[in-house]
């Protein structure tokens, strides 16, 4: 047996084999030796990645058994599993039962290993605020945290304060309004909705403690420190998928234990002069306005309104008329089409903390500093652009999702500070069916003549003063036109209109006639098509955000980097995205596999 300072060694026994075992730093390692004392196997685990040392041999699946025996301790610890399937890999519980010489060796490990643990951990929840939303997805939050999730917090030493929830937006009240003291963070058992009343919860805490205004567009929001957790139990986790890279409740109950820290990006929504709502991964108008509208007077359909919805808001083949406007990101530094991703430890987010918070002797007084300083208005160019879009979407995240995994925009990152405007102009119904097919598949979804994509930092987004009160079928469809796009024949018979009218000559005219026939054909059929939907055929759509809906159309919503910090690593590497990368000419060695 070996001890020095933070350095412990010695035989230990598993099962009926013998072991070599190394604790060294932020390293914890047993070899299995054969006869001739040759290293065979080694096993080696961070001790971040270590959830708790117990005295005897321990068991707490399926239900928990001590036996309190001399020689033996029981190491608890992450450990990964690849689902095959592309996905991040699953953690669970990993358990191995190590026999020692003696009582004194036995009592030596426990302690060296729990010291090793406070020093390489500092940042480990010891007690949580949990909120349980009984109805979220299958109803079976409560279940999943009492059988899934509580043993496992006990297990870690964690304490949590659980609040079953009785209504919408409990769980934002009392994080607004209660005493919070105590808590290292605060857990949500439900989807996204849930996780949406932590966010606004939490940030609008922050600000109120710090005498921040929420609704001042320019103002420099203060950071959160109250952790958030999210344990997966509802009918859509998106915000779960993108940022721990599978929907397991035992994975995000391991990465809130072992105290998992990943900024985030917030982008704040605005109208006017009134802060409308907080957003992490889409603010969408057009066709992800119009599904969640039609959704939501289907709920009774349970999970399936969502496809359904979508196929009726696709038949209905709707395009809407706006002004985009928006404050390009730095494009020396990322573009949403350099093929990279943001992966766990993503580089270009941890650059961006250095810019974002860089370091000083008082970080506090930095941020008064910049407070003063920021304004909208002032950073760069605002670049604008007028059309008829089937959507605008802004995203601070991927997106990605069980069923879109590489989601809306797959470069995006989770914490530098940008999000990605994507902008789908009108185009015929096989165009935008090629267009959301692409999110399943590994064709780029922005490889399309009618789609733009950028990276930024604010977006304004209103109508054209004509355009407000106009029904979509009036006169206005001829006055705009959009920018030509090749190869888009509903563009390009736009464009034939005007064509025509220049040579005035009476064959034209007939074809024009014949045009606008078809056109008048085109538009019964669709009317007939939105019959379906119960929504009026209306001119303007609605705001989408992260599954709300906006009551308002003119917004402006402005990104604020790592605003708040998520139990999580962000997604690990996998098979698939590793292929992602190697199929790329563009990365330029940005992304984290060329670190
Ligand atoms: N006890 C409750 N009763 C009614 N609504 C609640 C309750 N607790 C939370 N909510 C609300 O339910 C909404 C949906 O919850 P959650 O995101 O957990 O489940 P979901 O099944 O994924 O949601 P969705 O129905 O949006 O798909 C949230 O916006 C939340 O505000």
């Amino acid at each position: 047996m070996e001890t020095d300072s933070g350095r412990m060694e010695s035989s230990v026994w598993l099962g009926n084999k013998r072991h070599r075992a190394l604790l060294s730093g932020w390293r914890f390692s047993w070899t299995e030796l054969d006869k001739k004392n040759r290293d065979k196997n080694t096993i080696s685990l961070p001790v971040s990645e270590v959830v708790a040392v117990m005295e005897g041999q321990v068991e707490i699946q399926p239900q928990k058994k001590v036996k309190d025996t001399d020689r033996d301790f029981t190491l608890f610890y992450v450990k990964r599993s690849n689902t095959g399937s592309g996905k991040a890999p699953l953690w669970s519980l990993g358990r191995s039962q190590f026999c020692c010489p003696s009582r004194d060796l036995r009592d030596q490990w426990v302690t060296q290993l729990r010291i090793a643990l406070k020093t390489h951990c500092p940042s480990r929840p010891h007690r949580l605020l949990v909120f349980i939303n009984p109805y979220g997805g299958k109803k079976k939050g409560k279940q999943i945290y009492h059988s899934t999730v509580a043993p496992l917090f006990e297990l870690a030493g964690i304490s949590s304060h659980v609040v079953v929830t009785e209504r919408a937006n409990q769980a934002r009240d009392h994080i607004l309004k209660k005493d919070l003291t105590g808590f290292d963070g605060v857990v949500c058992v439900g989807g996204d909705g849930m996780f949406s009343e932590l966010l606004h919860g939490v940030i609008g805490r922050t600000q109120q403690e710090a005498g921040v205004s929420e609704h001042d567009p320019c103002v420099m929001l203060q950071p959160c420190d109250l952790h958030i957790g999210i344990i997966p139990a509802g009918s859509t986790d998106c915000v779960c998928f993108a940022t721990v890279g599978v929907n397991d409740p035992v994975t995000s109950a391991l990465h809130i234990i072992i105290g998992d820290s990943q900024p985030l990006d917030v982008c704040s929504v605005h109208h006017h002069s009134t802060l409308v709502r907080y957003s992490v991964s889409l603010v969408g108008y057009g066709f992800y306005g119009d599904v969640l509208a039609e959704s939501e007077r289907r709920r009774w359909m349970g999970p399936l309104r969502y496809d359904y919805s979508g196929f009726l808001v696709y038949l209905c083949n709707r395009s809407y008329q706006g002004i985009v406007q928006y404050l390009p990101a730095d494009s020396q530094i990322t573009s949403p089409r350099d093929n990279s991703r943001c992966l766990s430890g993503c580089r270009v987010c941890s650059e961006s903390t250095e810019r974002l918070f860089p370091r000083s002797e008082s970080s506090s007084s930095l941020y008064s500093r910049q407070l003063g300083q920021y304004s909208i208005e002032s950073e760069g160019e605002w670049l604008s652009v007028e059309g008829r879009f089937r959507c605008v979407s802004l995203t601070c995240m991927s997106s990605s999702c069980p069923r879109s995994p590489k989601g809306l925009s797959p470069s995006a990152h989770l914490a530098d500070g940008t999000g990605d405007l994507i902008l789908v102009r009108n185009t015929n119904p096989l165009g935008f069916l090629t267009y959301l097919h692409r999110h399943t598949n590994t064709q780029d979804q922005f490889d399309l003549p009618f789609v733009e994509v950028h990276r930024v930092k604010a977006v304004r987004f209103s109508f054209p003063p004509s355009e407000e009160a106009d029904d979509e079928d009036g006169p206005k469809e001829s006055r705009n036109i959009p920018a030509g796009i090749p190869g888009d024949p509903e563009m390009l018979s736009d464009a034939g209109d005007v064509e025509s009218g220049r040579l005035g000559s009476q064959q034209c005219l007939a074809e024009k006639r014949r045009e606008q026939g078809m056109k008048e054909k085109g538009r019964k059929k669709r009317d007939y098509l939105c019959g379906l939907c119960s929504s009026k055929r209306s001119a303007t759509s609605v705001w989408n955000c992260d599954g709300e809906i906006l009551p308002y159309s003119e917004i402006l919503c402005r990104v604020h980097g790592q605003l708040v910090h998520l139990f999580a690593r962000g997604i690990e590497e996998d098979t698939v995205s590793r292929k992602y990368h190697e199929g790329s000419r563009n990365c330029q060695g940005r992304c984290i596999l060329h670190n």
